[in-house]
Order: structure tokens, then sequence, then C-alpha cells
């Protein structure tokens, strides 16, 4: 299939509704300590990872929520949560109302899981490399008893091959035989094949060349509107986030720092990470402002700042920031966690930010 490059364009946000997924108090820790006798004999300290340390999202049902932020801010620990990859160390993740984290019997489990699928950054390493792509496809309506006959079972599979551009002959190929962009396409119709509501991209777009990055995420938002999936995107690449997005969650050391509609977020941004972060876009419009220099590096999950985490590298940080940890709050609109924003001592600044 020639993969030509296409102009991508954003769905408009749709109005507020009941959240189909919401994420409460959300944390994970990793413990990374030595082995025991490493800590017995050479005193060497036990060490935790908070690589996801209180996260609060609600996403409404047809919406694409992006989490962005540099890496190791803990992107995809929230993405392997959500989907059941790891359990939660403390918080809620409810989904269509329902607490995943509840006793329920393997049939209920499996329904619920039925409802939501991932899509990993690695199409090939998510993709076993010894089945034809129909079995790939055909597996989960299998597993989840999506058709009666094997007859069925072809017709679905070749509708999805279709669905995204691929054709019914594709299906007798192995993973192999076929480009990034096209073992993307794969992936998602496997993803598509338990006719799930919710959709977790991890960094989907990611390992592909730019060209093909821009006929994938027009394929994911085509099917968005098509079936009315809703989307969690996970991306460190702003300029995909920009297109894709209809709300946008910042985060900065296992925390949010700023949850606003995409276009707030791009033109008005609130808190310096996120105003340090879209000033790293190539070729950003910067008419009448001064570029917020990248300061200093992402500090250690392991020991993180006190109060603000990002107060070693604020250039706007006082002796509060140091000491105490801003709340998440209501500011016109978006959600920001800086006391300089607070206090009035960070004024918003508009910017128009052309995307290329
Ligand atoms: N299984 C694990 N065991 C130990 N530490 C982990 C594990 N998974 C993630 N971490 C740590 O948790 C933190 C958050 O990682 P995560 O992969 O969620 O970040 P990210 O924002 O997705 O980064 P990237 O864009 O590089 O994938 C990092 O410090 C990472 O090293």
């Amino acid at each position: 299939m020639p993969e030509s490059a296409v102009p991508v364009t954003r769905p408009a946000a749709r109005g507020a509704a009941q959240p189909l997924v919401r994420l409460s108090g959300l944390k994970r820790h990793f413990d990374v300590s030595p082995p025991w006798l490493a800590r017995v004999l050479e005193g060497k300290p036990r060490a935790v990872v908070q690589a996801v340390e209180g996260i609060d999202i609600e996403i409404a049902p047809g919406e694409t929520f992006s989490l962005v932020g540099e890496s190791g801010c803990g992107k995809s620990t929230v993405a392997r949560l959500v989907v059941g990859l790891y359990p939660p160390t403390a918080g809620h993740i409810e989904f269509d109302g329902a607490d995943m984290g509840a006793r329920r019997s393997g049939s209920d489990m499996s329904a619920i899981r039925r409802r939501m699928q991932m899509i990993f950054q690695d199409p090939y390493a998510s993709l076993n490399p010894r089945w034809r792509v129909f079995d790939i496809i055909a597996e989960p309506i299998r597993a989840f008893r999506l058709a009666s006959s094997s007859d069925e079972i072809r017709q679905r599979v070749e509708g999805l091959l279709r669905q995204v551009r691929l054709t019914p002959a594709d299906g007798v190929k192995f993973p192999h035989e076929f480009s990034g962009g096209q073992r993307q396409r794969i992936s998602i119709a496997r993803a598509l094949a338990s006719r799930p509501e919710f959709l977790v991209c991890d960094e989907p777009t990611s390992a592909l060349d730019v060209s093909v990055q821009a006929q994938i995420l027009n394929l994911m938002m085509e099917l968005q509107r098509d079936f009315g999936l809703t989307y969690l995107f996970i991306s460190h690449n702003l300029a995909v986030v920009y297109h894709i997005s209809t709300r946008v969650g910042v985060m900065y050391l296992g925390r949010l720092v700023e949850v606003a509609p995409t276009d707030a977020l791009f033109r008005r941004p609130r808190h310096p990470y996120t105003r340090m972060l879209l000033d790293t876009i190539p070729d950003l419009e910067m008419t009448g402002r001064q570029r917020m220099p990248v300061a200093g590096e992402v500090p250690s999950p392991i020991n993180p700042p006190s109060g603000c985490a990002f107060h070693p590298r604020c250039p706007f940080a006082n002796e509060r920031c140091k000491r105490e940890r801003p709340d998440l709050l209501e500011a016109e609109g978006t959600r920001v966690a800086c006391h300089a924003v607070a206090e009035g001592r960070l004024p918003a600044e508009e910017r128009s930010y052309a995307a290329r």
C-alpha cells in the first residue's frame, strides 16, 4: 500500500458527559531495592520508584485524552495501570461505573476487558511473528466468542482488514512481510476485533516515519468517528498530541501539573513546565515573546524534590515552592498545580501555536 502523506485534522471537543473512565488517587510504586544480602552486608538502602503518585483523571465517551511529559514521568505506567497490566499501589480505576479493582467472576471481568484494548509503540513486538495476520486478528474474536462460525470469523477479519486499509489477501501473510505503518494497521485491526469502546494507545506512532505517522493518526481519528471510540493517548510528541487530542494532561514526576482542553493548553499554557515543553516544539511561532529555555534534567522518581517537584528547574520558584506541594486547582477552565499561577505571579501568556 502506498504510504503518501495526508493532512491530519483534529476532532472537535465534545460536550460534558458521564466519564467512561475515571482514575482517582491512582498510584503505582516499583520496589527497586538492592537484594536483601546487599542491603544487610553493604548497608544499601531500600529504593522505591514513585512512578505514578496520585493521578485523578476523568475521560468522557468519545474524547481523546492525551498524557504528555518527558521520558520517565509515568505516562506508560498510567497506560498499563488502566488496562490492568499492573495493579495499582493505591487508588481506583473505574470503567463505565465499574470499579476495576472489585472482585468479580471471570466472565464479568472478561466482559469488561473486551471493552478496552491497548495499542503499543512497537507493532512488531506486539504481533506474534509466527502467526499469519488472519489468525492474529481472529484471536480476540475467538477468545471473546464474538462469532458463531468460521465463516463469520472470516467475514469479520476481512472487514477489519479493509477498515484499516489492508486487503483480505494480506491475511495470509506474516507480520515481517509488512512495513512499520502496515504493522501498526494490523495492531489496530486486532485491537478493534473485540469491538472495544476504549483504546489505550501508548506512543502508537513514535516508531514510524513522519508521513506514515500522519496516516495512522488520521486512520485512528476516522475509526474514532465510525465506532464512537474513546482514546487515552500517550505521547511525548506535542505536535501529534495537538492534532489528535480533545484534552491534554501534562505529567511531571508521576503527577499531573496541568490539565486543559487542547486549544487552551497550546494557546494559553499556565504551568511553567507546560510552557517549557511547548517551547521545545520546532517551528513554534514565537512572535512577541522569549522562548523559555529547557533547564536541568528530570529528578529521580526514587527521591523526588520537596514541595513542587519542578521547583529545581523552575525560574519562578520561591521558598514556598520548595516547601509546599501545590494542589491541582481550577483556573479558568483548566487545572494547574503551581503556586506562581495561584498567587498571580505568573500571568497567562497568549501564544499562537502554528502547527505544521
Ligand atoms: N517495571 C518497572 N520497574 C521499575 N521501575 C519502573 C518500571 N516501569 C517503569 N519504571 C520507572 O517508573 C518511572 C516512570 O516510567 P514510565 O515508563 O511510566 O515513564 P514514561 O513517561 O512513559 O517514559 P517513556 O516516555 O520513556 O516511556 C521511570 O522512572 C521508570 O524507570
